[in-house]
């Protein structure tokens, strides 16, 4: 089942600018894969169709059935609910801690303290942090940063998690940890969405490959297209 399906979807900003042309794919529930392309070819753009900080201009993008073009008001806040995102900036709250920027998803949810606090915790080993809980952004490196925002985007277990340019300022061992981590969400059932104009990751991750170049998309690589 398609957990996500572009459509003919083209993006046309006010500016007069056009970001995508006729694009169309669709995601499987519990598939990973990257979309790559030159700077300016229409990466963020695409996924931010999907989080919905921009609508299509024409086509349709369509989320588990719900037609993203069409979701106004409240209900872009409870779709957001439904779909991860990790930024390249992290957008943690400065003054809180660890624990309280992965948690808030949950409060937003309105779940139980216990039960957050348990979810909190077994996020946080999962992606290495279990030490942390207690520090602020500010204490951590960019790497235990990036990680804090991830745990934050994956705490709900999204169907969908959208990634932007993730490893985009770490090391090759630090990136190599986050992908591993992505690597293992499609198991719980979340799809993975990553933007990346990194090659050298891309061909070493081995899996599907969408390729944008001037917001068409001109090619799309199967994980044993990319093993040959
Ligand atoms: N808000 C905007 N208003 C006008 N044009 C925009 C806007 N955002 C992006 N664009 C343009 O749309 C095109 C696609 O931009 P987009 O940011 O999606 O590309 P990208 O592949 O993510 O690039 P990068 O790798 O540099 O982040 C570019 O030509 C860009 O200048």
């Amino acid at each position: 089942m398609s957990v996500l399906r572009f459509d003919n979807v083209s993006k046309q900003y006010p500016s007069g600018q056009n970001a995508l042309s006729e694009v169309s794919f669709a995601v499987e529930a519990g598939e990973m894969l990257f979309v790559t392309g030159h700077s300016g070819a229409g990466k963020s753009t695409l996924l931010k169709l999907i989080h919905l900080s921009e609508r299509p201009s024409r086509g349709t993008v369509l989320f588990a059935e719900r037609n993203l073009g069409k979701v106004r008001g409240s209900r872009v806040a409870l779709h957001r609910r439904d779909v991860g995102v990790v930024f390249q900036d992290h957008r943690l709250l400065g003054d809180r801690s660890v624990a309280d920027n992965v948690g808030l998803p949950l409060l937003l949810r309105g779940l139980r303290r216990s039960d957050i606090a348990r979810r909190v915790t077994a996020t946080l080993e999962k992606v290495g942090l279990g030490a942390r809980a207690r520090a602020l952004p500010s204490q951590l490196s960019a790497g235990e940063q990036q990680r804090v925002g991830i745990a934050r985007a994956i705490v709900v277990e999204p169907a969908l998690l959208v990634a932007d340019e993730p490893t985009g300022n770490l090391d090759p061992t630090l990136s190599a940890e986050i992908m591993a981590l992505f690597e293992s969400l499609p198991e719980r059932g979340t799809s993975v969405l990553v933007a990346s104009h990194d090659l050298a990751l891309v061909k070493r991750m081995k899996k599907r490959v969408l390729v944008l170049d001037q917001g068409r998309l001109v090619d799309d690589i199967s994980p044993l297209e990319l093993a040959e």
